[in-house]
């Protein structure tokens, strides 16, 4: 295998384009992406929580070349990384979410386009397809109590071609960013309109001050999307094991185990040390995604190994669209995709679906790997 040409000084892992990305954005801007709720305790623990546990790779397998393709809830994905929802990219790059549904559908990746868009679904699906024949697009969703403008927000994903409705949980209310507090960073700045939420104000681009994060949805939320749409239905942000069995219970299609990247609730668990404990309530009824604090093709293997069918990213991508806009987001999925094969070399596995359980060691603080 030959090692991939890079233009000198680019970067060479996800770590380096989160610097990279520094450089370029606005520091207001830099710090919404980066930052998480108060403390940040969760923030780092996501990433940590991945370098206290080790790999034992298995040798001499004769696995052959890792193939990486994989299918996400039956949709055929080129690796098992699909791109978190994350809101807003033309905060950080005019190109915004057009420039990374380019990055996804040439790639090969699903990508989850966030409800709080600054491109339009529509205009976002029809990218796309100029990158690639057949696409694949999930929508997020964050239900409005309003259900006349969640199902038409619901009716125009599914017109625009999404394949899967992600209903966001973990967001009863906004979470408290205070490096956005410090900022005063509570608006999009003039001229960027969160272009999906039209219906909320008669064919008017939206404002993200109408949003409501309301506490009062509900289950009964998800049952009434189950009745509106016959897209599959996944809920985002599931960390308590009897509520990925109520998920389960209610029959819905795919469980993303997430934390908000430590956005919502600080010192709520880090995903991946949550992920075996769903796994076990879930017992392999409903496939589990996970995302928070993957950085690297270690992390995705890791997760693969406890149960995740795939892994979700959000920061990196915001990194690279920041940093290169198309090609950023390019980079940074083919690196993790060289990343993930070399792991899955190294480890034995001829695959996603190859990857044991045992792979797996859980080192407690004192003597993990890194710190
Ligand atoms: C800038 C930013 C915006 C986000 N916006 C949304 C959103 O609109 N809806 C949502 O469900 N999650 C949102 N998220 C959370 C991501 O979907 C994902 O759970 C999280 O970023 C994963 O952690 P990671 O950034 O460490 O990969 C956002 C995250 C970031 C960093
Ligand atoms: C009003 C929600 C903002 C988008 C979001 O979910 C985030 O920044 O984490």
């Amino acid at each position: 295998m030959t090692a991939p040409s890079l233009p000198h000084g680019a970067p060479v892992n996800v770590r380096e384009f989160e610097q990279a990305a520094r450089m370029v954005l606005d520091p207001v801007h830099d710090d919404y992406v980066r930052g998480g709720a108060q403390d940040e305790v969760t923030v780092r623990a996501n990433e940590s929580a991945f370098a206290g546990l080790c790999l034992v790779p298995r040798v001499l397998r004769g696995a052959g070349e890792p193939v990486l393709r994989t299918a996400v809830l039956g949709h055929e994905a080129s690796m098992p990384v699909v791109i978190a929802p994350t809101a807003f990219h033309r905060l950080v790059h005019p190109d915004a979410e057009r420039a990374t549904a380019r990055a996804a559908a040439a790639e090969g990746v699903i990508m989850i386009a966030a409800m709080l868009s600054t491109v339009a679904i529509e205009d976002v699906a029809a990218e796309a397809r100029k990158a690639a024949t057949d696409p694949c697009l999930w929508f997020q969703l964050y239900p409005q109590p309003d259900l006349g403008f969640t199902r038409a927000i619901v009716q125009r994903a599914e017109a625009a071609g999404c394949r899967a409705l992600v209903v966001t949980a973990d967001s009863p209310a906004l979470g408290r960013a205070e490096r956005n507090d410090r900022n005063d960073f509570h608006d999009l700045p003039p001229g960027l309109r969160c272009e999906n939420l039209r219906e909320l104000r008669g064919g008017e681009p939206g404002s993200v001050r109408q949003v409501v994060l309301s506490p009062e949805i509900s289950w009964r939320h998800v049952e009434w999307l189950r009745e509106t749409t016959d897209l599959p239905i996944l809920v985002k942000g599931v960390l308590h094991p009897a509520d990925a069995a109520l998920a389960a219970d209610l029959g819905v299609d795919g469980i993303m185990v997430s934390n908000h990247g430590g956005r919502q609730l600080d010192t709520t668990p880090p995903t991946i040390a949550q992920l075996p404990r769903i796994a076990e309530a879930v017992a392999g009824r409903v496939p589990l995604l996970l995302d928070g604090g993957v950085r690297r093709g270690t992390d995705v293997i890791k997760a693969l190994a406890l149960g995740a069918a795939a892994v979700g990213i959000g920061r990196p991508v915001m990194w690279g669209l920041a940093v290169a806009g198309e090609d950023g987001v390019s980079a940074v999925l083919s690196m993790l995709r060289r990343e993930l094969a070399n792991a899955l070399a190294l480890c034995g596995c001829a695959g996603p679906a190859d990857v044991p359980r045992d792979l797996v060691m859980d080192i407690s603080a004192k003597e993990g790997c890194a710190r």
